[in-house]
């Protein structure tokens, strides 16, 4: 029976305990309006967007350059019907989206699983047609010049080469099938590391690989260790060897069809369990016997309740956006997860964290999940990919659904916007995301939209809908800020700046994937101000052009006016937090050991071994202009 733990855990599990999503977290302390204007098409030939209130010592910014997005509002707008197909039916009430057991919904994920993933032939060679054709054409070029740092204890040695790896028969036929020609470079390090049985905290860029990075060593870990007996406490509880845990539950599906495709033939068995979907199917998923468990966390509190699953037997832990995992809302769910059930100590099982971002405090926290861990990061901590067109224009909030729309028109008569280029657009409210997307539709924009507030069925309608072309538009809340891997996203828009850099850099991230290039698009006014800075930084950092008058509004946001700074020395130039100051005052080990093995940190420019033993110094990443 369920708890009210188990409930609250549940209910911030469909929250995405995103304090983005809730309705009425405004942006600084300027409250937002809560009402934009629409300005009728008819009516929007005037400028599209007024220039920003200027900075106290300046004129007013440059325009609003909107180069390629300049066009006027053109076209016809077929007003009226909603846009998403999984709507069809009503809403959840049958249709063709129907019944909990409809296989294309997926509340049966895993029915099929010994089914081919890939397709149902087994002939690696001839898997053409079922596999996305995006990783033959992964731009490794993009990786070259990336900065790795390592730090720890006898770090093992980079890998060129899945070749090189000895992963198993059977899972290097997977890779195969998967045209994964060459590990990214978060593969190349993270894989050998974790096969060497060690502990890892790994901090890589959006987009980069991560997910086979820790999919890869646990597979080939469970097919090497063979199938322990499992005990016999209770018929109907079952024994997985590992564990992967995801803070939303479209991720922890992906994650899980992902781990199937690596596993397929290998006797290792995946299995996904997570909220709002019926648990019966869930319970007989596991009851055929569970490897690998992918999960959200209040699910898997339920069935921890229920001794449905015994976590006593777990050797992997792997805790996917960490940092999201262990910040302040879902920090005591995994504390209980982790340290008050029958899973194994640490030091006893490996556990490995990954994220895009990583800020010092929570790297604090992860430590107590952590034993003797090696920290990796493949490029600056929280930095966004060079792959990603940033930019940003000063929209008031009264201008900004007029000013979409103009971008939206513009991206239709410009070829952009073909069936298979697809605009992921970011509000700050589960309120907000409802209205755009009705705003959109009621325009002719086929969109449709994703949030905690929208039932389980609907999300995962939504998404597929989004994913298939049918509604090449989704209005999203931070539920599909973190982890989603969906083709042919071209643009991302947001709408609404979140609070936090971090946030920002995961959004964008769902373009300019796996080597491609994508174009992300920010919204900006005097409610964004607390961002001007580190977003200014970012954008820096990145090799973007960065607006004069953003620069403005950061360097009056650095005296004072910034609430975006990070404890402990600040995001830029962030990395290992052992090798901070205060953490050694503190009696831990010393990693500013330097030019040695033992506690030192590691520089390698992209592949080889390390280039440049720097001895407890800076690392290879300059401050940014503001620091
Ligand atoms: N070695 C490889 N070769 C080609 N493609 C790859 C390789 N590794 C991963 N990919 C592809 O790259 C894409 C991004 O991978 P993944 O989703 O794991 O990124 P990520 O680093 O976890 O991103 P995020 O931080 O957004 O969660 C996926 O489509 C994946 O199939």
């Amino acid at each position: 029976m369920r708890t009210s733990w188990a409930d609250s855990v549940a209910s911030a599990e469909a929250e995405n305990v995103g304090s983005a999503s809730s309705d009425n977290n405004g942006v600084g302390s300027t409250a937002r309006p809560t009402k934009s204007t629409y300005i009728p098409p008819h009516l929007r030939n005037r400028h599209q967007s007024s220039e920003p209130a200027a900075p106290s010592l300046s004129g007013p910014p440059s325009s609003n350059d909107r180069l390629g997005f300049g066009g006027s509002a053109s076209g016809s707008r077929i007003g009226g019907s909603r846009q998403d197909h999984g709507r069809s039916g009503g809403y959840g009430g049958g249709g063709r989206s129907g019944g909990w057991n409809n296989r294309g919904a997926g509340w049966d994920r895993g029915r099929d699983e010994r089914l081919n993933p890939f397709g149902n032939d087994d002939d690696a060679s001839v898997q053409e047609e079922f596999v996305e054709q995006e990783n033959t054409g992964i731009n490794f070029d993009a990786y070259e010049d990336i900065p790795v740092e390592t730090s720890g204890d006898n770090v093992p040695p980079p890998v060129e080469t899945f070749a090189k790896i000895d992963l198993g028969k059977e899972l290097n036929a997977n890779i195969r099938r998967c045209k994964y020609v060459k590990p990214t470079p978060v593969q190349r390090h993270a894989i050998p590391i974790s096969l060497a049985g060690r502990d890892l905290m790994a901090c890589a860029q959006t987009g980069s690989g991560k997910t086979a990075a820790f999919c890869f060593p646990i597979i080939s870990g469970i097919m090497r260790g063979g199938h322990p007996q499992r005990p016999s406490r209770g018929l109907r509880t079952v024994y997985p060897l590992a564990l992967i845990l995801s803070p939303t539950r479209e991720l922890s599906m992906q994650i899980h069809d992902e781990a199937r495709k690596f596993a397929y033939q290998t006797g290792v068995k995946v299995v996904v369990v997570y909220g709002g979907a019926p648990i019966g199917q869930q319970l007989r998923e596991l009851d055929r016997g569970v490897d690998i468990l992918v999960a959200t966390p209040g699910r898997l509190v339920d069935l921890l309740e229920r001794a449905r699953v015994s976590l006593q037997m777990i050797r992997y832990l792997a805790l996917d956006e960490a940092d999201r995992m262990l910040d302040m809302g879902f920090e005591p769910q995994i504390r209980k997860i982790v340290e008050q059930t029958d899973m194994p100590a640490r030091g006893i099982r490996q556990t490995m964290l990954f994220s895009a971002t990583f800020p010092k405090e929570i790297q604090r926290l992860a430590s107590d999940f952590l034993s003797n861990y090696i920290f990796l990061a493949v490029g600056r901590v929280g930095s966004s990919t060079d792959l990603i067109v940033q930019r940003v224009e000063f929209v008031h909030e009264a201008d900004k659904r007029s000013h979409l729309m103009d971008l939206l028109h513009a991206q239709k008569a410009n070829g952009v916007h073909g069936k298979q280029a697809l605009t992921l657009v970011f509000v700050e409210t589960k309120k907000g995301a409802d209205a755009l997307e009705h705003f959109l539709s009621m325009n002719g924009f086929p969109a449709t939209s994703i949030h905690g507030d929208r039932t389980q069925q609907e999300r995962e309608l939504a998404l597929r809908s989004f994913k298939s072309g049918n509604t090449p538009i989704l209005v999203a809340t931070d539920v599909a800020a973190r982890g989603l891997d969906i083709p042919h996203v071209a643009h991302v828009i947001n709408f609404d700046l979140p609070n936090d850099i971090d946030d920002y850099v995961h959004r964008i991230g769902r373009t300019g994937r796996a080597g491609k290039t994508g174009l992300a698009t920010a919204f900006f006014n005097e409610g964004s101000m607390s961002l001007a800075r580190p977003l200014a930084d970012l954008m820096q950092e990145s090799n973007q052009e960065v607006p004069d008058w953003l620069v403005r509004y950061a360097s009056r946001a650095a005296y004072g006016g910034g609430r975006n700074r990070r404890s402990g020395g600040g995001r830029f130039g962030g990395r290992d937090f052992r090798r901070e100051s205060s953490f050694n005052r503190g009696g831990a080990a010393d990693y500013h050991g330097g030019n040695n093995n033992h506690g030192g940190n590691n520089n390698y420019h992209n592949s080889g071994g390390p280039s440049n033993n720097n001895s407890g110094g800076g690392g290879g990443y300059g401050p940014s202009a503001w620091d």
